[in-house]
C-alpha cells in the first residue's frame, strides 16, 4: 500500500518529506547503500567497537541522559504513580498520522517545543509535583526553532554505559568545548554514565555544556536534563540555565532531553511531540518531534538513535519519521505481533499485521509517544544494568549461550535482565513498542524462539500492566524496570520460574506484592488505564469487562483471499499443517480464520501465494458495508497498508477501479508486496498531499464507494497495541477529531449521488466515533445515514448490533474495538430538495447552509467505472501495482454490463 512518494509529490519540508528522508523514500525502500544508518552487519560491528569493554570501563556510545542518577533517582523517576501512568505517554507517536503533511493542522509542526510547553504546563502540575517536574523551563523550548532538534541520539542509549563503566568520562569534555553539531548520541551517552551510576552525577563534566553553542549540542545536555528532572532535585541546576538561551533549533538530543523527565516524573508525557499533528513543516524537526514521530526515525533512521547504536552514528539528519507513520497502521490491522520468530526486520509493513497489533498501526493509532518521562527512570535504571558492574548487570545474551567472559548466570537471571533491558527502550516511548521490541530482537539473533517468545510476552504483559506494576513496584528495591520486569516475567512464566534471577528482597517483594487484592485497587490501576481513557471508557456499558478484554492477548485473525481460495477449504488446510494453533473459522466473517498462538504465518506457502493475508475480523467485516460490486469505482480514503483495500479488491473481482489514497508514501509502498500477492490488478495506490488534494478533488462525485478508514487513537486495538494507552492523550485526540473531519469532509465530496460513504476506525471513543458521524450527518443534509448493523445483521446472523452504528468491542464480539458508520448520498433530485429544506431550515435557524451538491453526476455503475480523463493524465505515476493480467480483466466488468450485472460482491463467490 504504499507506494514510495515521488519527490515531487510532496513538498519539501513537510512533514513526511522528513519522516521519509530527503529523497522521499522511506526508509526501507531505500537501497540499503543508501540508507543513512548503516547496514545491519556494519551497525553490529560498530556497535562492538563503542561498547567499551568492561576493563576499559569507557561506556559505550549509547548516551543516557535519563542514567540514573543514583539508585534512589531511578525508582523515583520511574515509580511516578498514578500521575505519570495517567497520563504519561507523553508524546504521541506521531505514528501513521504524522507525516500526513497538511492535515495536521496545526502548529505542531512548527511550534514543538512551544506546545510542548503548553502542554506541559497542563500537565505540568502533576509531572511538577513529582518532582519539580522542570515545568516552568519547558515553555522556552517553544520558542527557537526546533526543526533540527534530533533528539533521537538521546535515547537511546544512555543505558548500557551509564551504569558500569564509569561513563566515559574522557569524552565529556568534549561536549561543551567542540562543535556539538556533530557530537550527538555518543556524548549523551557518556553523559548518561556519569551520572547515572550514581555518583554524584557528572558534576565535572556539566560545566563544560555550558561553553558551546546550545545550539548544536544535543545529546549531552539531554542528559543532564534528565537529571534534574527526574530526581526532582538535585540535578545538576547550575548546567539548566543555560539551556533556556541557546538557540533551540538546533539543540537535539537536549531539549529531548528535558522533555523525558518532565515526563517522566509527571506523566504528563510527552506534551511537546504530540503537536506533531499540525501541519507545520516537519522535515527538520528531528528530536522534538520525535515523541510525536518517533516511529518515522526509527525506522528510518533517523530515529532514535541513541538506542540503537548504529543509529548514532550515522548522518541522521535527513531520515526521520516516514516509517513510523506506517507503524502505526500495520498495527492496527495487524493482529499483533504475533511471531517473533519469524521474519523480523524486512518487512514491517507486514509486520505490523503480524507482530503485534501495533499494526501500525498505531498510525491509526496512535500517533502520541507515550510517557517517557518516568520510563526513562526505568531506562536508566535498567540502562545501569547493562554496565556490568551492577549486581544484575550483564550484556545481553541468550540464556543458552552465556558469555565466557561473565560469570555465569542463571536462567532466569538473563531472562529478567533481557526484558529489563528490552523495557528500558520501550518506556522511552520514542517507538512503537512493536517495533522497539523487533529493534532488539534483531540485533540478539543468537536468541532462540523460545528466548524471543517469553521475552516478548513479559514485554507485551508489562505493557498491558503498566500502571498497576508500577504501583506495586514502589515498594520494591533496585532498578524500576528490573522490577517491572520481574512482575512480567511472574505473569507469564510463574513465580517458581523466577527464582533463581531474585535476590531474597527481591523474592520478598514479589511476594508481597502477588498478594495484594486486585479488587482493593482503584479501577483505573487495576486495569492499568490513564485516567483520560478510564473516564471515557466508564461511560460505556461494562466498563470493567471491557477493559480486561482489552488487556488480554489477541488471536491470530486470518482472511482467506476469496481471490484465490474458499474458507471451508482452507481452514481443512490449516488444520492440517497447523493444527496446533486451533485454526477455526470465524463466527462472523466469511472468509475468517482464527487462530491461537503467534504462527510465522509469513513464513508459509498460504500466506507466500496470496491466499491468506492477517486481519482482524471487525476489518474484514467492514468490507461487508461498504459492499463493493464489480466494475464500480471505489476509493479508499486511507488505504495505509492496504489491509481493507485487498478485500475490497477482491470483492470486486479485481475489476473496475479502487483508488488507494493515503498521505503516507511509506504505508502504501508496504502495500505493494501484498497488492502483487494478492493477484488483484485493479487497485491504484496514490499518495496524495492531503485530503484536499487536487486528485481527490477531480474525483469529486465520481465513486460509487468511499471508505475511510480513519487515522484515530487505535483504542480498540489495545489487546495488539498496549502501549497506545500509554501514548495516546487527550490533547492528540482533539487534533485526530479535527483530522477525521476535513478527511470525512472531503471523501464526501468524491461520493457521486446514490454512493455510499463509509466511515471506520478502530477506537472505541465517542468522540472519534458517533460524535464525528453525528457532526458529519448535520453537515451534509445531502447525505443520510444507512443502519449499519442491519446491512451486517443480513450477513451474519450470530452477529447481533444495536444501530444505527456498528461498534464491535473485544468483550462481546471478540474483535478489536471497531466503529463504522454508513452514509449514502441522495440521488440527485432527493438531494436537491432536502437543500431546498435545508436551506429553509438554516434560514430559519439563522445558519449558513453548507450543501456540498457539487456534482451533477448520475450514478451509473459503468459511467462512474471510467476514470476521468484528468485523473489520468494527473496520475501517470499512479498505475495499478499488479501488472494487469489482461487488459479485458482490467477493464471495468461494467462496461458492457448493466447495472443489474454488477452483483454485489460479497455475493460473489469465492474462486
Ligand atoms: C487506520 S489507518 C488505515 C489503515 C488501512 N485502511 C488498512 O486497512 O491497513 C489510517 C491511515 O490514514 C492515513 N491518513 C492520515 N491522514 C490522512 C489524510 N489526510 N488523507 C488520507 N489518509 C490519511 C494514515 O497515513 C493511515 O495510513
Amino acid at each position: 500500500m504504499n507506494k514510495p512518494q515521488s519527490p515531487r509529490s510532496r513538498p519539501a519540508g513537510s512533514p513526511r518529506a522528513a519522516s521519509e528522508g530527503r529523497d522521499g523514500r522511506s526508509f526501507f525502500s531505500r537501497p540499503k547503500g543508501e540508507a543513512r544508518e548503516a547496514p545491519p552487519r556494519e551497525r553490529n560491528e560498530r556497535v562492538r567497537e563503542e561498547r567499551p569493554s568492561r576493563d576499559s570501563g569507557r561506556p559505550g556510545p549509547r548516551p543516557s541522559f535519563d542514567a540514573p542518577r543514583g539508585e534512589g533517582r531511578s525508582e523515583r523517576g520511574s515509580f511516578g504513580g498514578d500521575r505519570r501512568e495517567g497520563q504519561g505517554r507523553p508524546a504521541p507517536r506521531p505514528s501513521y498520522d504524522a507525516p500526513r503533511g497538511d492535515n495536521r493542522g496545526g502548529p505542531r509542526g512548527d511550534s514543538r517545543g512551544g506546545e510542548r510547553g503548553s502542554y506541559g504546563s497542563e500537565r505540568g502540575s502533576e509531572r511538577r509535583e513529582g518532582q519539580g517536574g522542570r515545568p516552568d523551563s519547558r515553555p522556552s523550548y517553544g520558542n527557537g526553532p526546533r526543526g533540527d532538534s534530533r533528539g533521537g541520539e538521546r535515547a537511546s542509549y544512555g543505558s548500557d554505559r551509564r551504569e558500569g563503566q564509569g561513563g566515559r568520562p574522557d569524552s565529556r569534555p568534549s561536549y561543551g568545548n567542540g562543535p556539538r553539531g556533530d557530537s550527538r548520541g555518543g556524548e549523551r551517552a557518556s553523559y548518561g554514565s556519569e551520572r547515572r551510576e550514581g555518583q554524584g552525577g557528572r558534576p565535572d563534566s556539566r560545566p563544560s555544556y555550558g561553553n558551546g553553542p546550545r545550539g548544536d549540542s544535543r545529546g549531552g545536555e539531554r542528559a543532564s536534563y534528565g537529571s534534574e528532572r527526574r530526581e526532582g532535585q538535585g540535578g545538576r541546576p547550575d548546567s539548566r540555565p543555560s539551556y533556556g538561551n541557546g538557540p533551540r533549533g538546533d539543540s537535539r538530543g537536549g531539549e529531548r532531553a528535558s522533555y523525558g523527565s518532565e515526563r517522566r516524573e509527571g506523566q504528563g508525557g510527552r506534551p511537546d511531540s504530540r503537536p506533531s499533528y499540525g501541519n507545520g513543516p516537519r522535515g527538520d524537526s528531528r528530536g522534538g518531534e520525535r515523541a510525536s514521530y518517533g516511529s518515522e526515525r526509527r525506522e528510518g533512521q533517523g530515529g532514535r538513535p541513541d538506542s540503537r547504536p548504529s543509529y548514532g552514528n550515522g548522518p541522521r539528519g535527513d531520515s526521520r519519521g516516514g516509517e513510523r507513520g506506517s507503524y502505526g497502521s500495520e498495527r492496527r490491522e495487524g493482529q499483533g505481533r504475533p511471531s517473533f520468530d519469524g521474519p523480523r526486520g524486512e518487512e514491517r509493513g507486514e509486520r505490523g499485521q503480524y507482530a503485534g497489533p501495533r499494526g501500525d498501526d498505531r498510525g491509526e493509532r496512535g500517533q502520541y509517544a507515550g510517557p517517557r518521562g518516568e520510563d526513562r527512570g526505568e531506562r536508566g535504571q535498567y540502562a545501569g544494568s547493562r554496565g556490568g558492574d551492577s549486581s544484575h548487570g550483564h550484556r545481553d545474551q541468550a540464556p543458552q549461550k552465556p558469555q565466557f567472559n561473565r560469570p555465569r548466570q542463571s536462567y532466569a537471571a538473563i531472562r529478567i535482565d533481557q526484558v529489563q533491558r528490552v523495557l528500558g527502550e520501550i518506556l522511552q516511548w520514542t517507538y512503537p513498542a512493536d517495533s522497539a521490541l523487533s529493534h532488539w530482537l534483531r540485533h540478539h539473533p543468537n536468541l532462540g524462539a523460545r528466548d524471543r517468545s517469553e521475552v516478548a510476552e513479559a514485554v507485551y504483559d508489562v505493557l498491558r500492566h503498566l500502571r498497576r506494576y508500577r504501583q506495586f513496584g514502589e515498594s520494591g528495591v533496585g532498578p524500576a524496570s528490573r522490577r517491572l520486569a520481574i512482575l512480567g516475567l511472574n505473569a507469564t512464566l510463574g513465580a517458581e520460574a523466577l527464582e533463581e534471577g531474585m535476590d531474597a528482597a527481591e523474592a520478598e517483594w514479589l511476594k508481597r506484592v502477588s498478594q495484594i487484592d486486585l479488587a482493593t485497587l482503584p479501577r483505573a490501576v487495576r486495569g492499568s488505564i490513564p485516567d483520560w481513557l478510564d473516564e471515557r471508557l466508564a461511560l460505556m456499558d461494562s466498563p470493567e469487562t471491557l477493559v480486561e478484554a482489552l488487556n488480554r492477548q489477541a488471536s491470530l485473525d486470518l482472511r482467506v483471499n476469496p481471490l484465490k481460495a474458499e474458507r471451508d477449504a482452507m481452514l481443512t488446510e490449516l488444520q492440517q499443517s497447523a493444527g496446533r494453533y486451533e485454526p477455526v473459522a470465524m463466527p462472523f466473517s466469511p472468509w475468517g480464520i482464527r487462530m491461537e498462538g503467534r504462527p510465522a504465518i509469513n513464513r508459509w506457502p498460504q500466506f507466500e501465494n496470496g491466499s491468506i493475508e492477517v486481519q482482524d475480523e471487525g476489518s474484514q467485516l467492514l468490507a461487508l458495508l461498504v459492499a463493493p460490486r464489480r466494475g464500480e469505482m471505489i476509493i479508499d480514503f486511507c488505504a495505509g497498508a492496504g489491509g481493507k483495500t485487498l478485500l475490497l479488491g477482491a470483492l470486486m473481482r479485481s475489476t473496475g477501479r479502487l483508488y488507494a489514497f493515503d498521505v503516507s508514501a511509506a504505508r502504501l509502498a508496504r502495500a505493494k508486496p501484498r497488492f502483487a500477492r494478492s493477484g488483484l490488478s485493479n487497485v491504484v495506490p496514490v499518495v496524495i498531499d492531503s485530503e484536499n488534494d487536487a486528485r481527490v478533488k477531480r474525483l469529486a462525485g465520481k465513486a460509487q464507494r468511499v471508505l475511510v478508514d480513519a487515522p484515530c487513537s487505535g483504542i480498540g486495538t489495545l489487546r495488539r497495541n498496549p502501549d497506545l494507552k500509554w501514548r495516546q492523550h487527550p490533547e492528540a485526540l482533539a487534533e485526530l477529531g479535527q483530522l477525521q473531519e476535513r478527511i470525512l469532509n472531503s471523501a464526501a465530496r468524491c461520493v457521486a449521488p446514490g454512493g455510499r460513504l463509509v466511515y471506520a476506525t478502530c477506537s472505541l471513543l465517542a468522540e472519534e466515533n458517533e460524535v464525528q458521524a453525528e457532526r458529519f450527518l448535520a453537515s451534509h443534509p445531502d447525505f443520510e445515514r444507512v443502519d449499519a448493523a442491519e446491512i451486517l445483521a443480513a450477513r451474519c446472523e450470530t452477529l447481533k448490533l444495536e444501530g444505527p452504528y456498528v461498534q464491535l468491542r473485544p468483550d462481546v464480539h471478540g474483535t478489536d474495538g471497531f466503529f463504522a458508520a454508513v452514509f449514502e448520498r441522495k440521488k440527485k433530485g432527493a438531494a436537491a430538495e432536502t437543500a431546498e429544506a435545508g436551506v429553509a431550515a438554516d434560514a430559519d435557524a439563522g445558519v449558513d447552509a453548507d450543501v456540498d451538491v457539487d456534482v451533477d453526476v448520475d450514478v451509473k455503475a459503468d459511467a462512474e467505472a471510467e476514470m476521468p480523463a484528468e485523473v489520468i493524465a494527473d496520475e501517470a505515476e499512479a498505475k495499478p501495482v499488479a501488472e494487469p493480467v489482461a487488459q479485458a480483466e482490467a477493464e471495468p466488468a461494467s462496461v458492457g454490463e448493466s447495472a443489474e450485472e454488477a452483483k454485489p460482491a460479497q455475493e460473489v463467490k469465492p474462486a
